[in-house]
């Protein structure tokens, strides 16, 4: 009697070190006589009515996130996840199996495979899923299990093995006793290089059960039909979400994607050889804060998001490089010389990874809450958590300034790139336009959302969540509460990272945010290019930026001192004098100006939008008018230069 098994495939779309096709290709007692290896693009968080061809509707709700009701899958990923399935298909066909891919709920489209396969008498005898740590999925687990039991097969939860330090090895038995600081957690887990398991033996042809016979296997439920080539799937998949925004801008002409790469397994297992091979891997360490190129960091992120690749699969090519095993790198420098600066900080991010993920299942869907993890009781008192600024009159505070209707617009051009912060808006616009930015400038962003702009910085996630190509539920939430100042930092308190600060020091020629941001790249010196606004009159109309909204409603000013030293109220702000050709602006405010608790040199003196209204704090800006609005952010600025490897300053 055939007993078939379907395996649901979800973030583990791999083939190679992947456990459950390692123990359907190697055991010889899992006593299955067929396999149907299925991925289903989950409805509630891809948007499938590109998949109608029909013209009727959608069963289900539009994929939409909860606050900002933006798309849950934009058009980046939903290309890269495309990809990523069709290659696990063809992998999974090259070794004589298949994958059958269903649209709709996770709930619906196992119980149409079980009702048909019950309808043709044939039996499943089980249904095996990767476990995952969202709300969502894991609502979607206890559904497919209740129908394993309704219709008499056995369910199994298989352990996500993508992660560095596998679950059976990390020391903790209860989530409650993951530590609460990254630092505390990693000391446990060192040495980092000797903790990862082996990688699991890849499914040679002939090894995995086969398919079930093609007229047995139950089709698409309608409305939805399934993609006969890789094209229509793309196609269906982009087409809703496309025109995620009104207006999307053009491609700006000096701007090159810093991630051109395509989904699945064989190009991650490609990117990981030539990473290592071209010294990219080496070079990490001093490379990894850059903003423009491909080289500058790994660009893996993607690729371990869908499970192509796993974090120790990332450790053993890079120990057969350190120890001089694997002949492919012999031509690499560095191979065979051990671990060095560059292999110890890649291992040092993925497990920053494996925390993010540690916290989720600590926190669970305390991800998602606008007070964060520090909401709990253990963190303190939540009357003292930030009263953040909502667009939705209905959540704002009676008293909110500025008003929601102003907060809707700020955060419209927050996400169109058009705030007036180059480097800020330089990030949007890169990720509106290619699905990714770098995490420097994550991390700017993130900050100026929650700290500078105090705006719940849940919109921020839902956005990163929409157009990332390398969304991942647990790293976005957890990254996103860690720069908001609610999540696991310890010194969230006083950590903001000053944005103009930041792009003198990691654009220092100012080529990202002139290549993003085209409308300021004629500007001459960087402090305009970094803030508009703060060019002269007469530069700003031969650059034709007089009208821009950058320059006459910035979003925020930031005043920048770079020498450190606060000016007396009424000085001449020395920029204005115009000695040298590259003028630092070092702007004052006539009150409101403080110093960064450590010797950091910038200082923001004061938050200020002309879109606000009521006058808190004076200031003086390059045009010497004053400027009114709210004292908003906190005052001191920290130079958040993390060299890695010093984890508390950022994940
Ligand atoms: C606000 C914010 C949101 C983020 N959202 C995501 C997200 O949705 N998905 C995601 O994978 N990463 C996210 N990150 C973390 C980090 O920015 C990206 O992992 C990194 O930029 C991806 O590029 P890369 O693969 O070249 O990274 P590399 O610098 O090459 O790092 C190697 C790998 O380490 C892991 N890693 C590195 N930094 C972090 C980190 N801070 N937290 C968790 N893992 C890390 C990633 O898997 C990455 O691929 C976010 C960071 C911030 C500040």
């Amino acid at each position: 009697m055939p007993n078939t098994v379907l395996y649901i495939f979800r973030q583990d779309l791999r083939t190679r070190d992947n456990p459950i096709l390692s123990h359907l290709a190697t055991s010889g007692h899992h006593g299955f006589t067929h396999l149907l290896p299925v991925y289903v693009f989950p409805a509630n968080q891809v948007e499938l009515s590109g998949f109608i061809k029909d013209g009727s509707k959608s069963p289900y709700p539009e994929a939409r996130s909860r606050v900002g009701k933006y798309w849950r899958c934009g058009p980046y990923r939903a290309e890269f996840l495309g990809q990523a399935v069709w290659d696990v298909k063809e992998s999974l066909e090259a070794v004589g199996s298949g994958l059958a891919v269903r649209l709709g709920s996770v709930e619906d489209a196992v119980r149409s495979l079980l009702e048909g396969f019950k309808t043709k008498g044939q039996k499943v005898g089980a249904v095996w899923m990767t476990g995952l740590e969202g709300t969502e999925e894991r609502k979607d687990e206890r559904d497919v299990a209740s129908l394993c039991e309704k219709y008499g097969a056995q369910f199994k939860l298989w352990g996500d093995e993508k992660y560095f330090i596998d679950d059976r090895d990390i020391g903790i038995t209860r989530p409650s006793e993951l530590p609460d600081v990254f630092t505390t957690y990693r000391k446990t887990a060192e040495p980092l290089r000797e903790r990862p398991r082996a990688t699991l033996p890849t499914p040679t042809k002939g090894s995995l059960p086969p398919l079930p016979d093609a007229s047995l296997i139950p089709n698409q439920a309608a409305p939805f039909s399934t993609p006969g080539s890789l094209h229509d799937l793309v196609e269906s998949l982009v087409e809703p979400v496309k025109d995620f925004m009104p207006n999307i801008p053009a491609f700006p002409e000096a701007a090159v994607s810093a991630h051109p790469f395509k989904g699945g397994e064989t190009e991650a297992q490609a990117r990981l050889t030539a990473l290592i091979q071209s010294g990219g891997m080496k070079n990490y360490a001093s490379t990894r804060n850059g903003l423009l190129g491909t080289e500058f960091s790994t660009k893996l992120s993607g690729y371990l998001a869908q499970g192509c690749i796993t974090s120790r699969q990332i450790h053993h090519a890079l120990v057969g490089y350190e120890d001089g095993t694997d002949q492919t790198f012999e031509k690499a420098d560095g191979f065979g010389t051990g671990e060095n600066e560059g292999t110890k900080a890649v291992r040092f991010e993925l497990l920053w990874r494996d925390y993010m993920r540690l916290c989720h299942q600590k926190f669970r869907a305390k991800l998602f809450r606008l007070s964060g993890f520090k909401g709990d009781e253990a963190y303190g008192d939540e009357a003292k958590a930030p009263k953040w600024k909502s667009p939705v009159k209905e959540q704002a505070l009676a008293d909110q300034d500025p008003k929601p209707a102003d907060i809707a617009r700020i955060l419209e051009r927050f996400n169109a790139g058009t705030t007036g912060m180059g480097l800020i808006d330089a990030s949007q616009r890169e990720l509106l336009h290619t699905g990714y930015t770098s995490n420097r400038a994550r991390q700017n962003v993130a900050s100026f959302l929650a700290k500078h702009l105090e705006i719940d910085w849940r919109y921020g996630a839902e956005w990163y969540e929409m157009l990332l190509v390398d969304y991942d539920v647990s790293s976005n939430w957890g990254n996103w509460q860690y720069v908001a100042g609610v999540g696991n930092d310890p010194r969230s308190e006083i950590r903001i990272f000053n944005p103009v600060k930041q792009a003198m020091d990691y654009d220092k020629d100012g080529t990202y945010v002139r290549s993003w941001v085209p409308e300021v790249a004629k500007l001459e010196q960087l402090v305009n290019v970094f803030q508009a606004w703060t060019a002269l009159p007469e530069e700003l109309k031969a650059a034709g930026l007089e009208g821009s909204i950058m320059v006459t409603d910035p979003v925020k000013k930031i005043i920048y001192n770079v020498d450190g030293k606060p000016q007396k109220p009424g000085k001449r702000p020395p920029h204005m004098v115009r000695e040298g050709p590259l003028l630092p602006m070092a702007h004052t405010a006539e009150e409101g100006v403080v110093e960064a608790p450590q010797a950091v040199k910038a200082v923001e003196a004061v938050a200020v939008s002309a879109m606000a209204s009521e006058a808190t704090i004076r200031a003086s800006s390059s045009r010497g008018e004053l400027i009114k609005g709210p004292r908003s952010a906190v005052p001191g600025v920290e130079d958040l230069r993390r060299p890695v490897g010093v984890e508390d300053a950022g994940a």
